[in-house]
């Protein structure tokens, strides 16, 4: 079964189609939205050697001159080098103003080639075909794009919302459990900042990292109620003026750790389920929130297989350092967002250097 999910902003609203075997129609739904007949196509080599023939011929079937090119995968990549490369392919292929890029990958494909849509030609389309859970549930909607600095997470971007987006979840059965694991971790994240419903199902359910061959019906699920409150966060607040800010809980501390330890040793979701940890506790020191659902959210975290203890030997000193290049900061303030009930979360400048240790130490 379809379901559709609109992403209604002022200047340019789209579809989130999540549609299980609908990969070899993306042709088709291309070709419903109007527009130029050049694709770049564009992937890295695992995700291209599972999916890249069944989408280049439906694109083709459907009309479109495509080109694809594949990056070298993992986060390490993501960096204005790739991009530039990305410019070349563009150049190369003539890719006009009315040209698309469509990223078929996890959110580093989908980040990457967003922000090179944005920038090339100053702005051509983007489609999100996203290959990960975490790209379905989150990176691939909403518009933030970009790469990393060497010395901070996506310092360097762009919003460039995408023309839309298409999930089919049958892709998730060649993912890696480590990967659904991370995944997991955003779709938690949901749970605890804005869906209370969806932190009950997940609590209800059985192995977690499991979900996609014992219960494929609820990951359908999940990812319907996941994109649903994505959307609904990023139409009251496209440009992160204010609520988006919701969307970065456990992003904070997460983060730091991704970009200390190298983008080597953690996956993004994995350090984010190690952000909530942190940011969970610090609320219940400010007595902000119960600890007992701290507990509550720390042992889904836990059930979906994600750490919830730093990486041994991080010098917590330097993650305190790198909050400063939060883009949350400021005033020169580090700002967290912090839960207050299961399903409410509030922004906050109150927490101290000596309150992230305190925590820290301890994790
Ligand atoms: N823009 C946003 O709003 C947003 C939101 C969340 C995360 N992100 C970014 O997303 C990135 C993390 O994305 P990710 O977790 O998807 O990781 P990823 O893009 O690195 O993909 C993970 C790995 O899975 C492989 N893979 C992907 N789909 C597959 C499939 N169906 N079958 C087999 N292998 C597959 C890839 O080759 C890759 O090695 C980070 O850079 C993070 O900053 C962005
Ligand atoms: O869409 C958003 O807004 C988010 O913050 C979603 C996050 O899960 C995502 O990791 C995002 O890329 C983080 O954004 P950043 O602005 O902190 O780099
Ligand atoms: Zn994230």
């Amino acid at each position: 079964m379809t379901s559709v999910i609109n992403v209604n902003l002022p200047t340019q609203s789209y579809e989130i189609a999540i549609a299980p075997a609908s990969l070899d129609q993306i042709g088709q739904s291309l070709a419903g939205l109007k527009l130029g007949k050049k694709v770049l196509l564009v992937s890295n080599p695992t995700i291209f050697k599972h999916f890249g023939k069944v989408a280049v011929d439906s694109l083709e079937a459907a009309g479109f001159q495509v080109a694809s090119y594949s990056l070298p995968a993992g986060e390490r990549y993501k960096t204005l080098n790739s991009i530039q490369k990305l410019y070349d392919i563009a150049l190369e292929n003539r890719l006009e103003r009315s040209s698309t890029m469509v990223a078929l990958g996890g959110g580093v494909i989908g980040d990457m080639t967003g922000f090179a849509a944005a920038t090339w030609l100053r702005g051509i389309n983007v489609v999100q075909v996203p290959t990960t859970l975490l790209a379905m549930v989150d990176s691939a909607i909403g518009g933030k794009t970009g790469v990393n600095h060497p010395h901070g997470k996506n310092l360097i971007g762009a919003f460039h919302q995408p023309r839309f987006v298409l999930i089919d979840p049958q892709v998730l059965k060649t993912l890696p459990v480590r990967e659904f694991r991370a995944g997991m971790a955003e779709v938690i994240k949901y749970g605890v900042i804005w869906d209370a419903e969806l932190f009950n199902q997940l609590e209800q359910s059985k192995r977690l990292d499991q979900l996609r061959y014992i219960k494929p019906e609820l990951v359908d699920a999940i990812l319907t109620r996941s994109c649903q409150a994505k959307a609904d966060v990023v139409g009251k607040d496209e440009k992160e003026g204010g609520l988006r800010a919701i969307l970065n809980y456990g992003h904070t501390v997460g983060h730091a750790v991704e970009s200390l330890t190298n983008y080597r040793l953690l996956k993004h979701g994995e350090a984010v389920g190690i952000g909530m940890v942190a940011a969970g506790q610090i609320a219940v020191n400010l007595e902000l929130w119960q600890q007992a659902d701290a507990d509550r959210q720390n042992a889904l975290i836990e059930k979906a297989g994600l750490p919830t203890k730093l990486p041994v030997g991080l010098d917590i000193e330097g993650i305190i350092e790198a909050l400063q290049l939060d883009k949350k900061v400021k005033d020169g303030k580090v700002r967290f967002v912090l839960p207050t009930q299961i399903g409410v979360v509030t922004v906050t400048d109150e927490v101290t250097s000596d309150h992230i240790r305190q925590v820290l130490q301890q994790m």
